[in-house]
């Protein structure tokens, strides 16, 4: 375990500037008298699923929904949090880094000594393993004094994000028990939340009195349902990454000569992807959730992509910007299933030079196909949720050379009169990983112990709920935009408070709120109905053609997928 971790350590000029900013709390939660009210029962997303979860997790399955009241709401049974007896809780980190998390326990800290001065935080140092080994730091002011809004996961690291095997579950619990932990934190994404749900699970089965508590925080935005909209770090991923494409765009405008292929961290789901398209306008982002629907191959995306080249050509443009999230390439169908060989062939533990040979036939075709430097990529070992390694797949690279090679046919055979097709490689990850996290970010994560929902209005519910899957983008514009860098203080600071992809959710909402609007005027507008109704529905209509217009700006800016501007 590096010997640095959890040191209090020498900060820069701005991250001291940083460590200043005190984030803000929605009126629920200031002040130590925290009202509740209980709401319903939780259930499935999928409510098809509601039996297999409840079967699952018998004693965790359904509890109810928890809303933080703001300070003068009138609610008959609202319940005030009253005093307890002083509390030890333990938190790791378990995924992977994102900025915010450091904030994630700074709150916690708050929160808890405001509560009673004698409330105990332990931070396991080196995440799970750290866990399972008893390492803990106890978290102070001084300890926590220069990690204050800060990036990384360096107070206390991390290492596997896995408590899920027995012997793992039982020296968590082992731990748990030992140093009397009235709760535990478990820090990270679907993988680490997964395995949160389940140790709630056996931890109540097992009569042990630790509250485990899952919070959402990774950098891909892909744990999401109707009370989380938005993981802590996405929010500032996306600005850094945006920024970092925007500075390649005006690059490839201003030489001309250079196609740009940007893989972008963000795990199975494309939503960094598409908010970074939203956000900085390059020519072309390609959703592997679309790819999945349409079952586009991968000489599909190819000839796509080439047909663009070709029509830039054709108006003298050499140049251009593609995205392309890192989960693109388990999307393709002929890769999924490929992949998916490889995953069963190391889960019946396989080692990697072996695999090629014991291929099926097709599979080892397509394997045989692919350039060695993506092959060697493909059979690396798997991730802690036995999938492949995303990161370490170089999927820009590979697009590329097929983009390189079907141009290069298209010369020979005389379809293509052009210059030559020259193209570059980026993987933008840990670049923006580990950023300073923006305000939104600092907030939200200190905040975090209640998920908010309406990120930017008031109220809260409590999160716990196993979440399993990475949710996908819902698939219902040269102009390159320069969003900048984040604007931590001074004029520029939140002119893009949240992600256009949260804002977009927003506008979901209102129309949902339109609909039901204009289904009740439909009900009311019958033949015969009184002059006063109609009166009324006239100027109510008069206010929702206002929204309309107002809204019809963005609904008609919807990005095209395979669009080269
Ligand atoms: O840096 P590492 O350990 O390779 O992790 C990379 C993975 O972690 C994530 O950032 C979060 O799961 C993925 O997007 C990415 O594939």
């Amino acid at each position: 375990m590096d010997a640095d971790l959890g040191s209090p350590r020498e900060l820069t000029w701005l991250q001291r500037r940083r460590a200043l900013y005190q984030p803000e709390l929605p009126p629920c939660l200031q002040g130590t008298r925290v009202r509740v009210k209980f709401g319903d029962s939780t259930t499935s997303i999928d409510p098809k699923c509601a039996d297999i979860v409840a079967q699952a997790f018998p004693h965790t399955f359904g509890q109810k929904l928890v809303h933080f009241l703001e300070p003068n709401t009138m609610v008959s049974d609202a319940q005030v949090i009253e005093e307890r007896p002083p509390i030890r809780v333990g938190v790791l980190f378990s995924g992977r880094q994102s900025p915010g998390g450091h904030n994630v326990i700074w709150g916690t800290y708050d929160a808890m000594k405001a509560q009673s001065p004698h409330n105990v935080l332990l931070g396991f140092v080196g995440g799970t393993e750290g866990l399972f080994a008893k390492k803990t730091l106890e978290i102070t002011d001084g300890v926590f004094s220069s990690y204050k809004n800060q990036g990384g996961f360096d107070l206390l690291g991390r290492t596997v994000d896995q408590i899920r095997t027995t012997e793992q579950v039982n020296a968590a619990m082992s731990t748990c028990c030992d140093l009397s932990l009235d709760g535990l934190i478990i820090i990270g994404g679907v993988t680490s939340n997964s395995d949160a749900a389940q140790l709630a699970e056996t931890f109540v089965k097992h009569n042990c009195k630790t509250k485990v508590i899952g919070v959402p925080v990774t950098l891909s935005g892909d744990l999401k349902n109707q009370f989380v909209e938005t993981t802590v770090g996405f929010d500032t991923v996306c600005k850094v990454d945006s920024q970092l494409i925007s500075n390649v765009c005006l690059d490839a405008v201003s030489a001309g000569k250079y196609y740009y292929f940007v893989r972008l961290m963000g795990g199975k789901a494309s939503h960094v992807a598409f908010e970074c398209a939203l956000q900085s306008h390059p020519n072309m982002v390609i959703l592997g959730e679309e790819v999945a629907l349409s079952k586009l191959t991968l000489m599909e995306i190819i000839n796509k992509i080439c047909d663009g080249v070709q029509a830039r050509a054709a108006q003298g443009k050499y140049h251009g910007v593609l995205l392309i999230p890192e989960g693109l390439i388990e999307s393709i169908p002929e890769m999924y299933a490929l992949i998916q060989e490889i995953n069963n062939l190391h889960s019946n533990n396989v080692p990697e030079d072996e695999i090629p040979s014991q291929l099926s036939p097709w599979a080892a075709a397509l394997f045989k196909f692919l350039p060695q430097f993506i092959r060697r990529e493909l059979v690396l070992h798997q991730e802690s949720d036995n999938s492949a390694q995303l990161s370490q797949i170089d999927t820009e690279q590979l697009l590329a050379h097929l983009v390189e090679a079907e141009m290069n046919n298209r010369t020979k055979e005389g379809n293509y009169k052009g210059r030559k097709f020259s193209s570059v490689c980026h993987f933008f990850g840990s670049q923006a990983r580990g950023s300073l996290p923006s305000n939104f970010d600092c907030n939200y994560a200190y905040a975090m112990m209640s998920v908010r929902r309406h990120l930017r209005g008031p109220g809260a519910v409590p999160i716990g709920r196993p979440v399993i899957h990475p949710s996908p983008i819902d698939l219902k514009a040269e102009s390159y935009a320069t969003p900048g860098g984040i604007q931590f203080e001074g004029p520029g600071t939140d002119t893009k408070p949240i992600t256009l992809t949260m804002e977009g959710q927003d506008y979901l909402g209102d129309i949902e709120i339109l609909q039901d609007y204009l289904e009740k005027l439909r009900t009311i507008l019958k033949p015969g109905c009184s002059r006063e109704v109609l009166k009324a529905a006239i100027s109510s209509m008069a206010s929702v053609n206002d929204v309309l217009k107002v809204m019809s700006a963005p609904l008609n800016a919807e990005l095209p997928l395979y669009h080269f501007n």
